[in-house]
């Protein structure tokens, strides 16, 4: 398999200004896969799963973990895996981790760690293979350290003390003497390992470990990317956003592009060591802005969102550019509101959600409903929400979400987050729907008794299969482009949709939903959508702002008084 698949082209030098790049090799439609990147140089779980999952091809495994018998340390789940690590690196690696378990009493090598070793026993190999010496950056993250002081906590990666506790920590564990020459080599290693691996980003369980392919590591970075990566296994699968031309160049985001220029650019600049200059950053422009120019929209037909106007003309009332107290608010909050509350107790959880919501309360006023700290929080809310089993106040912040935040933080209906969100619609609608609009409201206080009826009024005029049928359908349209076919969430959509194609005594609804799905001009298909999903899914929605309120509104005084 050569490193650069056939369908990009390599272009640049490492002294052209950006270094290399890739291009399209051929013309590309929204969501086609461009190319496979299928023998990584490196591809481990992280640390805390790696005596779970399979360390060779890193899929979930339905039968129990074998243990590699020398180092017991890591896991496999068959032994043509296993043979195939032992191969590739195990082998070396396993004496490894039998020194590690001499000295550090059963706690497994750190994932950055880990990562170096492999990279220290395999880069020369891989590189003289390839011929793709990697990017450094060494002498830049040197200085960066010497022109500080940066607060450690205030820097987005690793410090350099950090990378030299790695570099040492790897030659100490590979046997090699702590020499000066040693120690500079495992440095430039690390360096490496920070410029171009990824976090492989799981869109249900969100970070799972690191991936480093030489040739996926020719892909500039854009804040307005062409394409995007996904994880499936050993394979990365790099997919294109928007249609592209042959010679184009591919560029994908490093970094979470929902977040503001100024973390944006500082991310990119601590860790990668350029400044983007991407229209997106050149004017900063917010999520709504990006998302009005963005070139295929009407690619949302079958969404909860079709009508391409919205995304033209969004319904804010106030720009982020134009108010520069705004920014400011929303830049100090940003990292604030950004640690997950998943793991702490439920009253820290509601303490810190009032709180939080508190801050987002200006972008509220505004309307910015997509801006960052904003749907994070909400979306904080709705797991906590979900985890109490308060399953209608999770759905109506759910649906708040797939209409308002999702679509523009992520125009394309194919974008791995948005379609869980439009799947999480469907799961959580069939759930409680039903049950909710035959059960008695609750008790609690006044402002929760009305919006628990208000709840109970809106399901009660909805049939909430139908809801469920429409959102799962959508989701399972869009899930391959989105992750794969194997991807689980899609797996159970269609087994959901299975059962309900058996319901008796739906075939009117069966009928329209076909007719709907088929996306034509039919105008009773787009009433049936617009009356039987659409309106309840606005109406839960119009809710989430009060449940948010009720719920987490007086919590800010608590915080200040704790
Ligand atoms: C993963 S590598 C990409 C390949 C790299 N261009 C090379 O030749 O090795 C990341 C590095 O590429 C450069 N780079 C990536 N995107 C860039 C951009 N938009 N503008 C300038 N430099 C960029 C930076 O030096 C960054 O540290």
């Amino acid at each position: 398999m050569p490193t650069i698949p056939s369908t990009l082209a390599l272009h640049g030098t490492p002294s052209s200004p950006g270094g290399r790049h890739l291009r399209a090799g051929q013309s590309f439609k929204p969501g086609d896969a461009i190319a496979y990147f299928t023998e990584p140089c490196i591809a481990i779980p992280d640390a805390p799963t790696q005596a779970e999952v399979c360390n060779s091809c890193l899929l979930p495994s339905s039968s129990a973990p074998r243990l590699c018998t020398g180092c017991k340390t890591i896991a496999y789940c068959s032994i043509p895996c296993q043979k195939a690590d032992w191969a590739r690196v195990h082998k070396e690696e396993c004496k490894v981790f039998r020194r590690v378990q001499a000295a550090a009493q059963g706690q497994p090598l750190p994932t950055p760690v880990r990562a170096l070793v492999q990279m220290l026993l395999l880069a020369d190999k891989m590189e003289s293979s390839t011929g793709l010496r990697l990017e450094s950056h060494v002498e830049d993250f040197r200085q960066h350290a010497a022109g500080g002081p940066v607060p450690e906590e205030r820097l987005e990666g690793p410090s350099w003390r950090d990378l030299e506790l790695q570099a040492m920590g790897a030659v100490h564990y590979l046997g090699r003497e702590a020499s000066l020459h040693n120690i500079a080599n495992a440095l430039e290693a690390a360096c490496k390992l920070q410029v171009n691996s990824f976090s492989r980003l799981d869109p249900d369980a969100g970070q799972t470990g690191l991936y480093m392919h030489p040739g996926l590591a020719m892909v500039n970075h854009s804040c307005t990317p062409s394409a995007f990566v996904q994880f499936i296994g050993r394979k990365a699968v790099l997919r294109a956003y928007r249609s592209m031309q042959e010679d184009e160049e591919v560029t994908i985001s490093y970094i979470a592009c929902e977040s503001h220029r100024s973390h944006r650019q500082k991310t990119l600049k601590e860790r990668y060591h350029f400044q983007c200059n991407c229209p997106r950053c050149k004017d900063d422009l917010d999520v709504y802005e990006v998302g009005q120019a963005y070139p295929h929209l009407d690619l949302n037909r079958l969404t909860l969102t079709p009508d391409p106007n919205l995304y033209r003309n969004p319904s804010t009332s106030g720009s982020l550019r134009s108010d520069v107290a705004l920014q400011r608010v929303v830049d100090e909050t940003f990292l604030e509101c950004s640690q997950p509350l998943t793991g702490m107790d439920f009253a820290e959880r509601a303490k810190l959600l009032g709180h939080r919501w508190e801050k987002c309360a200006p972008l509220r006023k505004a309307k910015l409903y997509a801006i960052e700290p904003l749907p994070r929080t909400l979306s904080e809310a709705s797991i906590y929400f979900t985890e109490l089993g308060r399953f209608s106040h999770s759905l109506a912040i759910s649906c708040f979400l797939a209409l308002n935040c999702d679509p523009f933080q992520y125009p394309v209906p194919f974008h791995p987050f948005r379609v869980k969100g439009m799947m999480a619609v469907g799961r959580l609608i069939s759930n409680t729907g039903q049950g909710y609009a035959t059960g008695t409201a609750s008790q609690g206080s006044t402002a929760g008794q009305t919006l628990e009826a208000r709840l109970k009024q809106v399901f009660e005029a909805t049939d909430s299969i139908t809801v469920a049928q429409a959102a799962l359908m959508m989701g399972v349209w869009w899930g391959p482009k989105a992750h794969s076919e194997e991807w689980q969430p899609y797996q159970e959509a269609i087994e959901v949709l299975k059962d309900v194609e058996t319901l008796p005594g739906r075939a009117d609804e069966k009928k329209m939903l076909s007719l709907w799905s088929k996306g034509g001009q039919d105008l009773e298909a787009q009433l049936f959508f617009e009356h039987a999903i659409l309106k309840p899914v606005q109406e839960l929605a119009s809710l989430a702002l009060d449940i948010m309120d009720t719920e987490f509104g007086g919590q800010q005084s608590l915080v200040r008084r704790s």
